[in-house]
């Protein structure tokens, strides 16, 4: 799998599923039960203002270290297809999240879906994660329906801690994956009036230390 662009930050991967798993994912997506994520007490970095999206329950390719019972691959979900390509491409993302086993221990696959009008703010995927990864599985997405992945770029060398203000975006094309460092602040633009009922379709996750 070679990156159709990188930097220090984050990386994007295009065709990261064969045709067959993309649309098997898709299909078995629209019949996952989903929740409003505002309803999860876990998540923390939706705003009020962000819309509503929708999160599928999560997998994780192994168990967690810091213990807890987690559903695990294979779940016999779709999205085990997803936790599959991860998990073999693994060693192509050590720039950006770091090495299986010493680095991180598992990590997590989680589908969500964002309609019109929702998005998420600025944030950085850090406390005990190295990074994430976010695959695109929507058939479609045009440029005017929005909501672009933006990562800001790192602060200038020797600079404080403030943020740099300026970065690069990234349009969520169907079969698209990206992978993020923890140290990258992003953000999700909110879904456009123009995408009418398509939803923005990911399946993200999470590398835990
Ligand atoms: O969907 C994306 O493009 C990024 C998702 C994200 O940043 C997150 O879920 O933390
Ligand atoms: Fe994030």
């Amino acid at each position: 799998m070679k990156a159709t662009f990188q930097n220090e930050l984050f990386a994007v991967f295009d065709d990261f599923l064969s045709r067959d798993a993309l649309d098997q994912v898709w299909n078995g997506f629209r019949e996952e039960p989903m929740q409003y994520v505002k309803s999860r007490a876990a998540v923390r970095v939706f705003r009020p203002l962000d819309g509503e999206p929708l999160a599928g329950k999560p997998i994780f390719n192994a168990p967690r270290s810091s213990g807890g019972d987690v559903p695990l691959y294979p779940s016999g979900r779709p999205i085990d297809a997803v936790v599959e390509a991860i998990e073999g491409a693994a060693g192509t993302f050590e720039p950006w999240v770091g090495r299986k086993g010493t680095d991180w221990t598992c990590f997590s696959a989680t589908p969500f879906m964002y309609p019109m009008g929702s998005g998420l703010s600025w944030h950085r995927d850090s406390r005990d994660r190295t990074g994430s990864f976010v695959a695109y599985v929507h058939p479609e997405w045009r440029d005017s329906w929005g909501a672009e992945l933006l990562v800001e770029s790192a602060a200038a060398e020797g600079g404080s801690a403030a943020n740099a203000g300026w970065g690069q975006y990234v349009t969520p094309m169907p079969n698209r994956l990206v992978v993020i460092s923890s140290q990258a602040r992003h953000a999700i633009k909110k879904v456009d009036l123009q995408a009418g009922e398509n939803c923005r379709a990911s399946i993200a996750g999470f590398f835990q230390k």
